[in-house]
């Protein structure tokens, strides 16, 4: 899809601005302690993130991407992988490089710029503040602030209709399939980082409309579309 007339932007948050395994990966291990059960690890979190936290938890439980857990037992895990991460939430986590000077650029700019994620709002919200970004951001929309979460085209269809924008004229960033998938459904094009967490894929596989280094690479890539 083309990218002349791009008016706001839709990022994704895990894995796009913030690079947030490390802390979700030490809640789910101590979520898991509670449970006797043997720790994940980062790099079998990294692969899990991406269709919320109640999936992220079922993963976790359950030891594989689709695998099913009993309703209770998820249930009481998910309320103690909260409790973890509340207090874990920005230990360690970062902006990815260039984006801190990308979304300033952006705003700078002009352009009128939201998250959408599937990371709850309770948790993205002061995310991003403790990160010093959220003023960039005109609405933050988190995966249970609609009945549907990414790959399903709502969110973004809500969160351009917020910021003022058509879908033809809202640029979806992020860094997995669920945000290719949604941009798809929604008729907006989409970019893509690659160094965030997709199931560990090759972002490049799924055919976003361009693959960028970072988020500081976007002014230019929309100036020069325009
Ligand atoms: O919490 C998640 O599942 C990840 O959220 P994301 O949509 O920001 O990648
Ligand atoms: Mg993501």
């Amino acid at each position: 899809m083309s990218l002349v007339g791009i008016r706001g932007f839709l990022f994704d948050l895990d894995g796009t601005l913030v690079d947030s395994v490390p802390d979700l990966a030490v809640a789910i291990d101590r979520m898991l302690a509670d449970f006797r059960r043997a720790p994940a690890g980062e790099e079998k979190v990294r692969t899990w993130v991406g269709n919320g936290s109640k999936n992220l938890v079922k993963r976790a439980l359950s030891g594989a991407l689709d695998g099913e857990v009993p309703t209770d037992l998820l249930e009481d895990a998910l309320a103690r992988f909260f409790v973890h991460y509340e207090a874990t939430l920005c230990i360690h986590s970062r902006l990815y490089e260039g984006v801190a000077e990308g979304v300033a650029q952006l705003q700078a700019d002009g352009y009128a710029m939201a998250v959408v994620t599937n990371k709850p709002a309770r948790f993205a919200k002061p995310l991003l503040e403790a990160l010093g970004i959220d003023g960039c951001f005109s609405a933050i929309i988190g995966g249970e602030c609609l009945p549907q979460k990414k790959p399903h085209p709502a969110p973004l269809l809500h969160t351009a209709e917020l910021i003022g924008c058509v879908p033809a004229e809202t640029l979806m960033v992020g860094d997995s399939v669920n945000d290719i998938e949604a941009a798809r459904r929604a008729n907006m094009p989409v970019v893509c980082v690659p160094y965030g967490y997709n199931h560990g894929k090759d972002i490049r596989d799924f055919k976003p409309d361009v693959v960028i280094n970072g988020v500081h690479e976007l002014p230019a890539l929309v100036n020069e579309a325009a």
